[in-house]
């Protein structure tokens, strides 16, 4: 067992969390929550997202977002990106990193993002040859990599070979996302040994929905193959807006709380990352779904 000494996370919680909370965000408390996040430590915050505001209207105001932020020196502010009209807009709104996203099953694909898989990567090429003329980073996310909404079980294999053409595209981290939280520790395992016969181990992450309550679980598993990247979204906001019934991702707090316990180091403040939450939450008038800020604000 090869436990990583530092774990680096990347809060989605301003993009994939706040994508899918029904109420109404304005720019300013977006910007004030990637401050805060910021303020608390972490040091890659997915910002916005650069597509159709007619298919994610809560992701509207993303120019607005990364145009005024107050930057913070050495954190990663990104966006995602679905096709070159999107990237053009992440690169007039000052974002530092961009993140392409496909998945490992067809359906989701087609919901998704309106084109096949094999279509996807077709449009993804315009992004990586424009973003490496621009030294602009590029991320990405294979979705549906431990099973589809719509199709149930995916092969391992499927989502490795989507995420090795990723890789070899140019994309600097694959972030293998479990998109409804159905995972469970044995089919993570399962699909990242598929992916590290393709794929170095410092080019993957993960990125787990807690739905059924299987994502600390996973991510243990994921650290325990050595993998020092991890997705998470402050307070467990957000889902998915073409998976029906997927609930936030893991919360950054629970996150943070197992890894100072085992040792690992994040450079992020728990307290900080709490009160960051906290009022996001209050914004939204939604209940806090980090179990660990749960149990800290009740303590006092
Ligand atoms: C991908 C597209 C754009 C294709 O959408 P499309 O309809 O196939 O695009 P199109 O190229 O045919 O263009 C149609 C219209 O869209 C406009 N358009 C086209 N592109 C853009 C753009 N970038 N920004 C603004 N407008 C755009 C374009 O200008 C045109 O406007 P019209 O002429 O009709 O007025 C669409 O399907 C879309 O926006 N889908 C949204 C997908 C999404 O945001 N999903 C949620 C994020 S993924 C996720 O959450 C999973 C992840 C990453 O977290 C990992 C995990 O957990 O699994």
């Amino acid at each position: 067992m090869t436990l990583p000494k530092h774990v680096r996370i990347v809060e989605v919680g301003p993009r994939d969390g706040l994508q899918n909370e029904k109420q109404p965000i304005d720019a300013a408390t977006k910007i004030a929550l990637i401050e805060r996040l910021a303020d608390a430590g972490v040091s890659h915050i997915e910002s916005g997202s650069f597509v159709n505001p007619k298919w994610v209207p809560q992701m509207a105001g993303s120019d607005e977002i990364l145009s005024n932020i107050h930057r913070k020196n050495g954190v990663v502010y990104s966006a995602l990106t679905p096709n070159l009209q999107g990237f053009g807009r992440a690169v007039l709104a000052n974002t530092d990193e961009v993140a392409i996203f496909t998945a490992a099953s067809e359906s989701f694909t087609q919901k998704n993002i309106n084109c096949s898989i094999a279509e996807s990567i077709e449009r993804f090429e315009p992004i990586m040859s424009e973003a490496k003329a621009r030294g602009i980073k590029v991320r990405c996310y294979v979705s549906t990599a431990l099973g589809c909404p719509y199709e149930g079980y995916v092969a391992p294999e499927k989502a490795a070979h989507v995420a090795k053409q990723l890789y070899d595209m140019g994309c600097y981290e694959i972030s293998i996302s479990d998109t409804t939280g159905v995972a469970t520790p044995a089919s993570t395992q399962r699909v990242l040994e598929e992916c590290l016969k393709l794929i170095p181990l410092e080019h993957l992450a993960v990125h787990m929905h807690d739905t059924y309550g299987q994502a600390l679980a996973n991510i243990l598993i994921a650290l325990q193959m050595g993998i020092s990247v991890v997705d998470s979204s402050v307070a467990g906001l957000g889902g998915c807006p073409y998976a029906k019934g997927a609930s936030g991702n893991v919360a950054t707090e629970d996150v943070v709380y197992m890894l100072n316990g085992m040792g690992i180091e994040t450079g992020i403040d728990l307290d900080t990352l709490i009160q960051a939450g906290d009022s996001i939450c209050t914004a939204l008038g939604r209940d806090n779904g980090s179990k660990v800020a749960r149990a800290l604000l009740t303590k006092g």
